[in-house]
């Protein structure tokens, strides 16, 4: 436990130190996050980090906590702080670069506020993807990854897990200016053609 402690101070001060850029990215399950995170890349050269595909990873890489994960993600339960955001400091120190997508965080406010006391960081800004349940349900039905919550019973307790403790993050961040909030039950490039306005510097956007 004590070593553990020792690396993790090590990892806090020299991401402390580095101030990458952060644009959270938030919405609820099936929403687009990956596909759209995957288009700006592309385009922007961010690092993608999703929460839960770490999560995936550690479930399948042994680890000690991977059981309690894979209970929690079966139940569309939030896997405690600590565990996630071990694993978004890790691979954000691993990827070398300064800029960042995190997908599916924070997902509750014990999320929010944690990841600020342990990082310092505050988002750039926070994408929001809001679509309807309807739609979202209809993308989670025909995903078809193999993912074990992708069934009625596990998207009925997801939904209601973002409604509870999801959107009041969002709220939070709205409250400061910080939503940019992106209409996501279009066709995929219409909603790319959205989330572009938003990364592209003021000063490159035609004036129409
Ligand atoms: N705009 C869109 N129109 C139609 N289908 C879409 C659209 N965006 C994504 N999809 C499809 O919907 C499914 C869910 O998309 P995606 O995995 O990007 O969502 P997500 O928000 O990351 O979901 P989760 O929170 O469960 O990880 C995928 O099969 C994807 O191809
Ligand atoms: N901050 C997070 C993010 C995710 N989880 C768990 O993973 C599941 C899948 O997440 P996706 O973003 O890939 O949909 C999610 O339902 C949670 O169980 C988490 O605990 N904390
Ligand atoms: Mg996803």
């Amino acid at each position: 436990m004590g070593a553990v402690n020792v690396a993790n101070k090590d990892i806090n001060v020299s991401l402390a130190e580095k101030k990458p850029r952060v644009v959270f990215v938030l919405g609820g399950p099936g929403s687009g996050k990956g596909t759209q995170c995957a288009n700006i890349v592309e385009h922007f050269h961010y690092t993608h980090l999703s929460a839960g595909d770490l999560l995936r990873a550690e479930i399948k890489s042994g680890s000690e906590n991977g059981t309690m994960i894979q209970n929690m993600i079966k139940e569309g339960k939030i896997v405690p702080s600590e565990v996630t955001i071990k694993l978004l400091e890790k691979a954000m120190l691993e990827s070398g670069n300064d800029k960042f997508l995190i997908d599916g965080f924070p997902r509750n406010e014990e999320n929010r506020a944690a990841f600020e006391a342990v990082t310092k960081i505050e988002p750039e800004f926070v994408l929001f993807f809001n679509c309807p349940e309807e739609e979202m349900e209809k993308r989670l039905l025909s995903r078809n990854q193999g993912r074990e919550d992708d069934n009625i019973e596990t998207i009925r307790k997801r939904f209601k897990v973002f409604l509870d403790s999801s959107l009041p993050v969002i709220e939070y961040y709205k409250a400061k200016g910080k939503v940019r909030e992106i209409e996501a039950a279009k066709p995929i490039g219409e909603v790319f053609e959205a989330v572009k306005v938003v990364f592209t510097p003021k000063a490159e956007k035609v004036v129409a």
